[in-house]
């Protein structure tokens, strides 16, 4: 049977991105010390590998296809082809972004003041560029991790990913510049997109994967309403948002679907019930795919 090899990242997106799939229509599961994993679908042969490496295991074609950091696959440099974007991270389904910090109490106000200090990174290729882009000569030190504490002791600033901020608050640091804006990418090489089979299956998964992820934050609503009251019941709804309208056996009523945002269900479903809608149901969603 064909197989598209793909990398699966180990690290900060191995969770999320499990959750990912099995919502995609892929299960996935991990057993504690094997790298390779087992999935329910035939077609897929799938290995861990850290986000740092995955870029160039891609391009040297060790995988047709993998999911990674877009601040990895700049940082390594690797020719690669973007499938597409998904926007999520390991907490939630946003951007990570890469930040130049100091300690709150430093003296340090931007980049400027850096002339001549030590930086730490693990990005270290963007930001010797990024410091040449903005001509400050800064030594400029690679970090192997738990690179928020040295900030301030060992180095006088940090260049560090910041999700939701909680270790750059835990460690009392201060944000003086946002150099960098990642998410999530399907990437794949080109020896791979040019065998039909393989494209079929990538662009598959692409798709199925970008419905999952559409998802977020969406429900689906359905009612029926009696046709006397649609028009007070459409006002209700989202004006962006057209509903899909059928008509029911019993010709003086109607059933009404859509799609809208979880958070506006609180205010959504009481309304329309008191502009007539009747046999409201919420329900989850597991994909959409325009
Ligand atoms: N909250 C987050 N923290 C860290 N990385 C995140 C987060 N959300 C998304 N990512 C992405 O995950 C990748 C991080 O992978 P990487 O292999 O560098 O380290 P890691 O997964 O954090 O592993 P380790 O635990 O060894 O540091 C990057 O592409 C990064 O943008
Ligand atoms: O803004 P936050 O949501 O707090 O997320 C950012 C933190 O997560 C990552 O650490 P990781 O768990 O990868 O540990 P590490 O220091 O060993 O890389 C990253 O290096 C930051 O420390
Ligand atoms: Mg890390």
């Amino acid at each position: 049977m064909k197989k598209l090899k793909l990398g699966f990242p180990k690290g900060s997106l191995q969770n999320a991105t499990v959750e990912l799939f099995k919502k995609a229509g892929t299960k996935i599961s991990i057993s504690s010390r094997s790298y390779y994993l087992i999935s329910d679908d035939d077609e897929l042969e799938i290995m861990l590998v850290r986000s740092q490496e995955m870029a160039k295991y891609v391009q040297d074609g060790f995988f047709d296809a993998g999911l990674t950091g877009f601040d990895w696959i700049c940082e390594s440099g690797a020719k690669v082809e973007e499938v597409c974007e998904l926007n999520y991270a390991k907490s939630g389904f946003r951007s990570v972004r890469w930040v130049l910090a100091v300690t709150e109490d430093s003296k340090i106000k931007s980049i400027k003041d850096l002339e001549g200090k030590r930086v730490a990174t693990e990005l270290i290729n963007y930001t010797k560029k990024y410091f040449a882009k903005n001509k400050i000569k800064a030594d400029i030190e690679f970090s192997w991790g738990a690179t928020e504490a040295k900030a301030g002791k060992l180095v006088d600033a940090i260049v560090e990913l910041t999700e939701t901020g909680s270790s750059l608050r835990a460690n009392k640091l201060r944000v003086i510049d946002e150099m960098f804006s990642s998410t999530t990418r399907f990437i794949a090489n080109d020896k791979a997109l040019n065998d039909n089979w393989k494209k079929e299956k990538i662009e598959n998964m692409a798709m199925l994967l970008k419905g999952a992820l559409a998802t977020e934050g969406m429900v689906g609503l359905k009612m029926n309403v009696p046709l006397k009251f649609l028009e007070k019941v459409i006002v209700v709804l989202p004006a962006h948002k057209k509903p899909t309208i059928s008509q029911l056996s019993d010709r003086e009523w109607i059933a009404l679907d859509i799609i809208i945002e979880e958070r506006t269900v609180k205010k959504i479903i009481p309304a329309l019930k008191r502009s007539g809608a009747a046999d409201i149901i919420e329900y989850p969603l597991n994909k959409i795919i325009y």
